[in-house]
């Protein structure tokens, strides 16, 4: 048991989907898994293991933005055992080339936040990097699935509402989208040594202005489920 996830050792899968949504996990729990138990509903961050295909996964809501991730990441890691950290989240898309429903796998994530310089020394902005056996896996199963897949940067922020951000800057240094949690994900990642991957759907687009509505979402939404799972089943 720790402070925020009220399991016991051995109840959750050594590879964990982490959805911001905790009815993200419930979705996925209900409509993606078999035998399923619930293990988590400390603070509503609901948390359930099952299998898909005769593997054993798990699906953790992981709250909103990088504190929040980096709490359940922590613990998932330190007490409960687990090696692949998979995020199932919603991103903003940048520029017209990033459609509606796209998956963008984040190669990597820029971030605002200061959770990179509060952790190096002066001088270093390290860079939060996926691990490469889980995106190659993750891009080959989107692949397959004949799902709309991108791999590249992405940015992490630390406000949903900021006005005063400069977003054509990073569309010009090639930047995919925006959400709020993928560098945290893969700096802790690193720093224990276990292995993360962040797999987003493209739920609206900051330059077009276009976005999905709750049902489209939900389909959409559903891709990136299969596409994390026949992921988590390779590892
Ligand atoms: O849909 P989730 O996974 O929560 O991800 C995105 O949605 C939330 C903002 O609405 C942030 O957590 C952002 O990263
Ligand atoms: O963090 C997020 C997630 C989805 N869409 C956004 O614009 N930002």
């Amino acid at each position: 048991m720790s402070t925020h996830i009220g399991a016991e050792m051995g109840d959750i899968a050594e590879t964990v989907l982490m959805p911001g949504d905790p009815l993200r996990a419930k979705y996925v729990a209900e409509n993606f898994l078999e035998d399923v138990v619930q293990y988590n509903s400390v603070r509503n961050a609901f948390g359930y293991t099952g299998t898909y295909k005769g593997h054993r996964v798990s699906v953790q809501g992981t709250g909103m933005g990088i504190p929040s991730i980096s709490i359940y990441t922590n613990e998932l890691i330190k007490f409960f055992g687990v090696k692949h950290l998979m995020r199932i989240g919603s991103i903003g898309g940048f520029g017209e080339s990033v459609k509606i429903r796209d998956i963008l796998i984040a190669q990597s994530a820029s971030t605002d936040s200061a959770i990179i310089q509060n952790t190096f020394k002066a001088g270093v902005i390290y860079a939060p990097t996926a691990d490469f056996n889980m995106l190659l896996t993750a891009y080959e199963a989107a692949k397959a699935a004949n799902v709309p897949v991108k791999v590249g940067n992405i940015f992490s922020a630390d406000r949903f509402y900021n006005d005063e951000i400069d977003y054509q800057q990073l569309i010009d240094y090639g930047v995919l989208g925006t959400e709020m949690e993928t560098a945290a994900l893969y700096m802790l990642a690193a720093k224990y040594g276990v292995q993360a991957l962040s797999i987003n759907t493209v739920s609206d687009n900051l330059t077009t202005g276009e976005a999905l509505s709750a049902a489209e979402r939900q389909s959409s939404f559903s891709e990136m489920m299969t596409v994390a799972l026949e992921t988590a089943i390779k590892l």
